[in-house]
């Protein structure tokens, strides 16, 4: 038997990339999940999706969940004659909350669960490689698969990650408009001042030991040069928000791509502008997991 009977379920995080100053690097999964339920069948693809994103997403083979479970059964050599797949999505899309990491998550892990055997044929490592090469960047595709805080790096064409445990409180505010992460990224220049770099790597190392044994430094760790303040004009209200917070001493960074605002905080709800969703979170342990 090539693979299992009936449906596997994997649960999957959110995740908040570059923190402030790891960007394209540094990453927290978040106590915010989606449910992702796949079945091999005789044949046909069939999806069945419900929650954000479901009057949007394609129900055929583009998308993200079948593109992201097709290349990893390339690389298990096994290809099922169908698939029924069922998505309860309550991440929203193109907010910074790592939607698409936590889809390619899903689909790998999924793919890997539904070969027997996946486990041996294909190790984490290689997993993580291939959501990386799927998301473009590896630093929400880490923590939504492993959970916790994530330092990523790629060396030559690996991706490679360390995963450390750290606990905070933490708010987002979630604006109601999406900013896709390709036009966030066409905002970023393609040189920056050595200046802002060497600033950026400072305080991206303080980030580290801030998140895992001084809390107190956080303020000055969150800091950031190299994406933020170029990103300001797609996503304005969010760019206010950061520093308005940060003025009174909350931590608060634009989370990934935008335009949510993530705090390293609790009891903001006083803040939270006209129309957009506050929710009080924590750092999630578990990354993507299959559900017994
Ligand atoms: N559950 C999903 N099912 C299908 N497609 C999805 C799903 N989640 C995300 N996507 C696709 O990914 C797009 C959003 O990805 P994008 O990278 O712009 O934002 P994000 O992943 O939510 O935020 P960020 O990468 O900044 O954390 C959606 O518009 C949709 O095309
Ligand atoms: N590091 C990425 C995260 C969003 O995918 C960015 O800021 O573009």
């Amino acid at each position: 038997m090539t693979f299992v009977d009936g449906p596997v379920t994997v649960r999957v995080p959110a995740t908040s990339a570059n923190l402030g100053p790891g960007f394209d690097s540094l990453g927290l999964a978040l106590t915010w999940y989606d449910e992702v339920t796949a079945e091999v069948t005789g044949s046909g693809l069939v999806f069945d999706i419900e929650g954000e994103g479901a009057d949007e997403v394609p129900r055929d083979e583009t998308h993200l969940l079948y593109r992201a479970m097709d290349a990893a059964f390339d690389l298990l050599a096994e290809r099922p004659a169908g698939l029924r797949l069922t998505c309860r999505n309550t991440i929203p899309h193109g907010r910074g909350l790592g939607s698409s990491a936590a889809v390619i998550a899903a689909g790998v892990v999924l793919a890997r669960a539904l070969v027997v055997g996946g486990d041996d044929r294909m190790d984490d490592r290689t997993m993580f490689g291939l959501a990386t090469d799927l998301e473009g960047h590896p630093d929400n595709v880490a923590p939504a698969l492993f959970g916790g805080f994530t330092i990523s790096w790629v060396d030559g064409a690996a991706a490679e990650t360390l995963r450390l445990d750290v606990e905070s409180d933490l708010t987002v505010f979630v604006p109601p408009e999406p900013v896709a992460t390709s036009l966030a990224r066409g905002l970023l220049p393609a040189t920056v001042p050595h200046a802002d770099a060497s600033f950026n790597a400072g305080r991206a190392a303080l980030l580290v030991a801030a998140l895992t044994t001084a809390p107190e430094r956080l303020i000055s760790a969150t800091e950031d040069r190299l994406h933020q303040t170029y990103r300001a004009e797609a996503m304005p209200d969010s760019y206010k928000l950061v520093r308005q917070l940060r003025v009174e001493g909350v931590p608060a960074v634009v989370s990934g791509a935008g335009p949510t605002v993530l705090a390293f905080a609790g009891g903001l709800e006083a803040w939270t502008p006209r129309g957009w969703l506050h929710r009080e979170l924590r750092v999630s342990p578990r990354g993507a997991d299959i559900v017994p």
